[in-house]
């Protein structure tokens, strides 16, 4: 088997994980990509496409060059606190981006997708575990923008059989085993990289934000997922839609809370690096826990996260390690 998928977004952090995994499951990724935020050194197992997924023509003519049999969609403006600030470029990056690549791909005979979407559009958790079926209220326009599209995709289904799976995301975090991709975004928002990027003194000090929420040492909990573990049920959901599954929507994180005390915690003990650590205020739309329920992706793909907090941690800092270094030569 050597089928061609399509990825957008796939010179991003997810994106080329997925198309790592993608390559060793015995398919072939095209990368389309505007390279916004990504990188072409991140593309590594096929071929890279620039172009923007606003442009139904350029993805047009992609399309019949490769022949996908199906896309993979991550290509996305992700950065929350942004999309407050400027709702009009998300909207119209995620959602009309998102629209003019379903009509391309459907123009050119591909009848599935499986789209990047996030714990985000649960905005504040009513209960936890966060299964598929909580209530969807979004707390800002970058979790609107994935629950508009996911909403898109339901109607494509129902009323035009293009089939897909919406996968929802906790925190990705953690790299490659072998250290040839990792998380590069810019600007750095996520929890992770900032620490592991304090320990190797390219910044001051890592704030804390809050240490006032309601759980067990005061700071907020997060679920934590492998990129690698994220890659794999990629696959799998893949897998289930070439073979005929119906439209659906799993989570995907590890199951676990992790506070961000404990994370920082982790992060000194792998990198033997006692950085400085500051709490500092909230921040604005952080959720106190997010955690998933992965039943459904456990039971219906097979999908089993396999990678600790310890491998993930271990992963990103030889990532970032190997980064830091790459800049002083
Ligand atoms: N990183 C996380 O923890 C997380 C959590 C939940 C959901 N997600 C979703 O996963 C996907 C990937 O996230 P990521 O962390 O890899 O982000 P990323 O920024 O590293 O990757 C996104 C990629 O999409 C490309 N892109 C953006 N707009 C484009 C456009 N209009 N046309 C073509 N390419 C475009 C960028 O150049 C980049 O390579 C996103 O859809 C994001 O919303 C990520
Ligand atoms: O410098 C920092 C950065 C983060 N945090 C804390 O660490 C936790 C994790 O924060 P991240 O920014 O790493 O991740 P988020 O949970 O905010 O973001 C995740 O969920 C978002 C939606 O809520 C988006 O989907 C995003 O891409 C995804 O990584 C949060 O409690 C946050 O307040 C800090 O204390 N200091």
């Amino acid at each position: 088997m050597c089928s061609t998928i399509l990825v957008t977004g796939g010179a991003g952090y997810v994106g080329s994980h997925v198309c790592l995994a993608l390559s060793q499951a015995g398919f072939t990724p095209v990368v389309y990509d505007n390279l916004s935020n990504g990188h072409a050194a991140f593309v590594q197992w096929g071929d890279l496409e620039i172009g923007d997924i606003r442009d139904g023509a350029r993805l047009d003519a992609v399309i019949a060059r490769h022949r996908p049999v199906a896309v993979l969609h991550f290509a996305a403006l992700i950065e929350v606190g942004e999309s407050v600030k400027a709702p009009g470029r998300f909207y119209d990056n995620n959602v009309v981006g998102a629209l003019t690549l379903i009509e391309a791909a459907r123009r050119g005979g591909i009848g599935a997708m499986v789209f990047s979407s996030t714990c985000a559009t649960y905005g504040d958790p009513v209960y936890l575990p966060m299964d598929e079926a909580h209530p969807q209220a979004p707390l800002t326009p970058y979790g609107r923008s994935k629950l508009m599209v996911e909403q898109a995709l339901a109607d494509y289904s129902t009323y035009a059989g293009f089939r897909s799976v919406c996968l929802r995301y906790f925190n990705a975090a953690g790299a490659d085993e072998e250290g040839r991709i990792g998380e590069r975004h810019h600007p750095e928002t996520h929890a992770i990289p900032l620490a592991l990027q304090t320990a190797l003194g390219q910044r001051q000090g890592f704030k804390l934000f809050g240490d006032d929420y309601d759980t067990r040492d005061g700071t907020a909990v997060r679920d934590y997922v492998h990129v690698m573990d994220l890659a794999d049920a990629h696959v799998r959901a893949l897998k289930y839609l070439l073979d005929g599954g119906e439209t659906t929507v799993f989570n995907l994180g590890a199951g676990t809370g992790t506070t961000v005390a404990e994370l920082i915690d982790t992060i000194r003990r792998t990198t033997n690096r006692p950085f400085p650590v500051e709490t500092a205020p909230r921040r604005p739309g952080d959720a106190p826990c997010l955690v998933a329920d992965n039943r459904r992706a456990r039971e219906v793909l097979g999908w089993q996260p396999t990678r600790t907090l310890d491998d993930i941690v271990r992963t990103a800092w030889r990532w970032h390690a190997a980064e830091r270094e790459a800049l002083e030569v």
